[in-house]
């Protein structure tokens, strides 16, 4: 097989329209696309498995949200203060940088330099000039050997990059001497932006809105509902799938960073006390690839394969109960196994809510990206939400042993505090009630110590005395019979763009051939058509036997395209094995004669020769993945028609 040649595939999407640049009549604004037929279909079935495997698998609560989110509930979960990343501009021209991207880019490229003028080095052959010109600019591409301790340095810097603060990137930026790498101009200290698109809701201006970041807001404020329809059972999760918006800093990457995408994600609520999960054993001997927070530590970047368990590593069993199936979707898309990793967030990496968070990262030729994010977010988001609104966010549970304990409590003579204190009565309750156990405790002692009688502080800052007369603080036997929690919540959170280019990556080939032709082997359940249906000619004779079989594989719901165009038979193949079409149908003359059709499949290009019904059922059972092609060429002749191809 051919080396992977990005600009080729690029041509090839461009070409049949998967997706491309919006508003692109206008120049286009980077980071926002639009997705053409192929790219619509393949979304639609990549969003359908999802469903599939997840909502309907694990009877999960799908809601649909709106995207127009007030300020309020963004400034509550935290994302108008933390939801930022950090830039640098460039100080002559303005040119805007995500600092991280930057230092990220810069070093890679330097390392890349110096793998080259090692190996230059070890084959005796003469290590290339530096480019003086080039290397005044700071644009040092050429190979250039580093010093040992600077290239643990840099390596070091690559394997945390996504943990350093706006203070250390911009120290690193001065320490390594980073500049544009285009202009070679010096940056400015890294500033923060927050990446939400703000709005106003309604014509006043007064109520300031966010088109929403990520669609988990919307499920936590709706939990209460969510609680009660699943008849205030627990663990359980809801799920949704939708549009979210960030404005990225500078979007680079293709579908990878856009500023509006869509997003599927699962808000999963369990018991802070007991995180297994009833269904781990399905998956407790699936292996996955890990990179922990120890082995990045040490700057490393190979992951070790083990199962969940054996890890030891994440941090209960439903964040790995996740993990696991998470893999079990990614590869049942299509994503190949061995470029997929799990990656442990650093400590300061992890979002403001997180105690534990995973990555899902598919390589591609943009290298490791996270295209699902998995974080046990605690009880964070249901807890201040419930603080701000004053709307109990929890679940009650009945105990079947009721729990006994003992507090120490607090109880104000009214009769005496009020009429004593007058006007300050108020300033010392509220005082007196703030205290915990261990200073009512304290206050008791010292109301001993004094004969009855204590100072305390007002609210207000002012002393005043109080005596036993006010009020009374004793332990006191409580018995409960219902338990009271704020569940919490682990998020696997899967950014459909991500996953559909990193797909179309892993499943591009060109054949072996003079032409080089482009071949996207989606498996048939995500290929956006599965079937081509193509008369040798356009002969009227094929007419009928084309609109009789269109209609019967309408009625077997699988998508076709008809390729009736005057093209070569070879050349619609072609077009169709670049838009993954894992099938093709063929109808020739002996077709009219005899009532068989031929069933080419794409990646072999090998093909059978059957009655219509007989296609028809192979072809449900391709399409729905019942039956296997090695499977069918077992049980059917196959043949190649070489001046077909
Ligand atoms: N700008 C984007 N473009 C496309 N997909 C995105 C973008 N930002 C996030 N996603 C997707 O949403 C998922 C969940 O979002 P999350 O907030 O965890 O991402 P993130 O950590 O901010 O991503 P990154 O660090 O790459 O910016 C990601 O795993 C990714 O698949």
């Amino acid at each position: 097989m051919t080396a992977f040649n990005r600009t080729a595939l690029e041509e090839v999407l461009k070409k049949r329209f998967f997706y491309a640049p919006s508003f692109q009549a206008y120049g286009g604004v980077a980071g926002l696309y639009d997705y053409g037929p192929p790219g619509c279909a393949l979304q639609a079935n990549i969003i359908d498995l999802w469903r599939k495997h997840f909502v309907l698998e694990e009877e999960m609560l799908e809601m649909d949200g709106s995207i127009m989110t007030p300020a309020e509930v963004l400034k509550t979960s935290g994302h108008v203060d933390k939801f930022t990343d950090w830039m640098v501009k460039d100080l002559k021209i303005g040119e805007i940088f995500r600092a991280d991207h930057l230092v990220e880019a810069v070093l890679e490229t330097r390392l890349d330099g110096d793998k080259q003028a090692r190996k230059a080095e070890a084959e005796g052959s003469v290590q290339p000039e530096k480019n003086k010109k080039e290397k005044k600019k700071g644009k040092i591409q050429t190979a250039v050997k580093l010093e040992d301790s600077v290239k643990a340095d840099y390596e070091e810097i690559l394997a945390k990059i996504d943990n350093y603060s706006g203070i250390e990137l911009g120290a690193i930026i001065r320490k390594h001497g980073i500049k544009n790498p285009e202009t070679g101009n010096d940056l400015s200290d890294p500033v923060e932006f927050n990446l939400m698109f703000e709005s106003n809701i309604g014509p006043t201006g007064h109520l300031k809105g966010y088109l929403r970041p990520e669609t988990a807001q919307g499920q936590f404020l709706n939990f209460k509902r969510f609680l009660e329809f699943n008849n205030d059972k627990m663990p359980f999760a809801s799920a949704s799938i939708g549009r979210s918006f960030r404005n990225e800093i500078s979007p680079r990457s293709g579908l990878l960073r856009v500023r509006e995408f869509v997003m599927a994600e699962i808000e999963h609520y369990v018991d802070p006390n007991n995180k297994d999960h009833p269904r781990f054993n399905e998956i407790k001997d699936l292996k996955l690839r890990f990179l922990p927070r120890v082995i990045q530590d040490e700057g490393k970047t190979e992951p070790i394969e083990i199962t969940v368990d054996e890890a030891k590593i994440v941090d209960n069993q439903t964040l790995g109960y996740f993990l696991a199936r998470i893999q079990l979707f990614l590869t049942k898309l299509g994503i190949k196994s061995d470029r997929l990793r799990f990656r442990q967030h650093m400590l300061n990496e992890m979002a403001h809510y997180a105690c534990d968070c995973w990555d899902a990262e598919i390589q591609s030729s943009y290298g490791w990206i996270e295209c699902v994010g998995c974080a046990d977010r605690s009880a964070y988001d249901l807890t201040v939400h419930s603080n701000r609104t004053k709307e109990k966010l929890i679940v009650r549970e009945s105990l079947a042993e009721p729990i006994v304990y003992e507090k120490t409590v607090l109880e104000i003579n009214k009769k005496v505090f009020g009429p004593k204190l007058r006007q300050h009565a108020k300033s010392v309750e509220e005082y007196l009630t703030s205290l915990n156990e261990e200073q009512l405790e304290a206050l008791k002692k010292s109301l001993q110590d004094g004969n009855g009688g204590t100072k305390v502080p007002g609210k207000d800052g002012n002393q005043y005395e109080i005596t036993n007369e006010y009020l009374s603080i004793n332990r006191q036997t409580f018995t409960e019979h219902v338990r009271e929690y704020t569940p919490n919540v682990i998020e696997p959170s899967f950014g459909i763009g991500r996953i559909l280019y990193s797909l179309i990556e892993h499943v591009y080939w060109t054949r072996e051939d003079d032409e080089q032709r482009a071949v996207l082997s989606f498996p048939p359940r995500v290929a956006p058509f599965k079937c081509l249906l193509v008369p040798l000619s356009n002969n009227p004779a094929f007419t009928d036997l084309v609109a009789d079989l269109s209609k019967r594989l309408r009625m077997l719901s699988i998508a076709i395209k008809v390729d009736d165009s005057s093209n070569s038979i070879g050349r619609r193949y072609a077009r169709n094995d670049e838009l993954g079409t894992p099938f093709a149908v063929t109808i020739d003359f002996q077709s009219v004669n005899d009532g068989t059709v031929t069933l080419r499949e794409r990646d072999t290009t090998k093909q059978i020769r059957e009655n219509v019904d007989t296609i028809l059922q192979v072809l449900k059972d391709l399409v729905e993945e019942n039956v296997t092609w090695e499977k069918v060429m077992e049980l059917y002749p196959t043949f190649v028609t070489q001046q077909l191809e």
